[in-house]
């Protein structure tokens, strides 16, 4: 990260050339489909932009009509200005906090975020309630399950609960009414377990890092535990279990999901503690989480 002196002030505007600009905005518009785990195909069909106009976007070689720029930020329910500039916004103290925060790296951010957490988010009220985050095949309902009847609270799965409220499969949500319908429906269901349940462990679906109002919710009003497992385990278990979800129709599913692990990564990280399955047997790691979730309870 580049050193600012002093009494230099942060700079208000951008004095990037086009190029530079391009390019971030291709990293930018990568960045925010792997968070969401969408592949360019999906983004593609639900934005309604061609898989190929996508890629060269992506790559910094686009300069895509505001119309386009907001089909691509709907389907992943940001705003424009979101996208097209992350200085964006109109108060100057938000501005200056957002230039001070975008030269920092993953770690960097996540400790922001815990530090303005602390001073303004008010006291949190976790409870005996421990959720369980983490890519695909991590072991959040198999060591959920387990766990829960270990602890001898409720086991709850945040997709089922949405599949109740919905009417039919997380799949055909997706599919029918697209991921913006779908981080609706995980943001009232999760806050309504929150409410319902004084204790219970709860398993949450791998993207739910990538909505900040639900994320935030979920670090504060619960214990969370990130389960880690290495990129290959990750799709060797999901292989396993013959369910292909989030590399649904994708040719470069291990590329993606090495790219969704490290866009979430840093998110993933914000969780109360970590548990590494990496390498383990399932009574090894059930050992380790049990400890751990003990400790956080208390
Ligand atoms: N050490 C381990 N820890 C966790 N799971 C393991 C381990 N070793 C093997 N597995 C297997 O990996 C699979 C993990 O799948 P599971 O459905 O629990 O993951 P998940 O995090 O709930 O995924 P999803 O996000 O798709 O719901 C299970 O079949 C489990 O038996
Ligand atoms: O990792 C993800 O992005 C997802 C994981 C699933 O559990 C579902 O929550 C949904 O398919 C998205
Ligand atoms: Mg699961």
């Amino acid at each position: 990260m580049r050193q600012r002196t002093q009494n230099e002030a942060p700079p208000r505007r951008s004095t990037l050339g086009i190029e530079d600009y391009l390019a971030r905005l291709g990293d930018r518009v990568r960045a925010a489909r792997a968070r969401r785990g969408m592949s360019r195909k999906i983004l593609a069909r639900d934005s309604g932009v061609s898989e190929r106009y996508l890629a060269q976007l992506e790559s910094g070689r686009g300069n895509p009509s505001v119309a386009v720029l907001h089909q691509i930020a709907d389907a992943m329910d940001m705003s424009v200005m979101e996208l097209a500039d992350p200085h964006g916004g109109t108060d100057p103290a938000l501005a200056e906090i957002l230039s001070l925060l975008s030269p920092l790296d993953g770690g960097e951010l996540a400790e922001a975020a815990r530090l303005l957490e602390q001073r303004f988010a008010g006291s949190s009220t976790r409870g005996n309630r421990i959720a369980l985050i983490g890519l695909r095949g991590a072991g959040k309902t198999t060591l959920g399950r387990a766990l829960a009847e270990k602890l001898g609270v409720p086991f709850i799965e945040l997709n089922r609960v949405i599949e109740q409220d919905y009417g039919a499969s997380i799949g055909e949500l997706l599919s029918l009414s697209g991921q913006p319908a779908f981080r609706r429906y995980e943001n009232r269901c999760l806050n309504q377990i929150l409410t319902d349940y004084e204790e219970a462990v709860i398993s949450t679906g791998g993207g739910i890092v990538a909505n900040p109002e639900t994320y935030t919710m979920l670090l504060r009003r619960a214990h969370t535990i990130w389960l880690q497992a290495s990129p290959e385990e990750h799709m060797q278990r999901v292989v396993e279990q013959g369910d292909m979800r989030p590399m649904e129709q994708n040719r470069e599913a291990m590329t993606d999901l090495r790219a969704i692990l490290e866009a979430r990564a840093p998110l993933y990280d914000r969780a109360e503690a970590n548990v590494d399955t990496a390498g383990e047997t399932l009574e090894t790691s059930l050992t380790k989480l049990t400890e751990t979730a003990r400790g956080l309870i208390g």
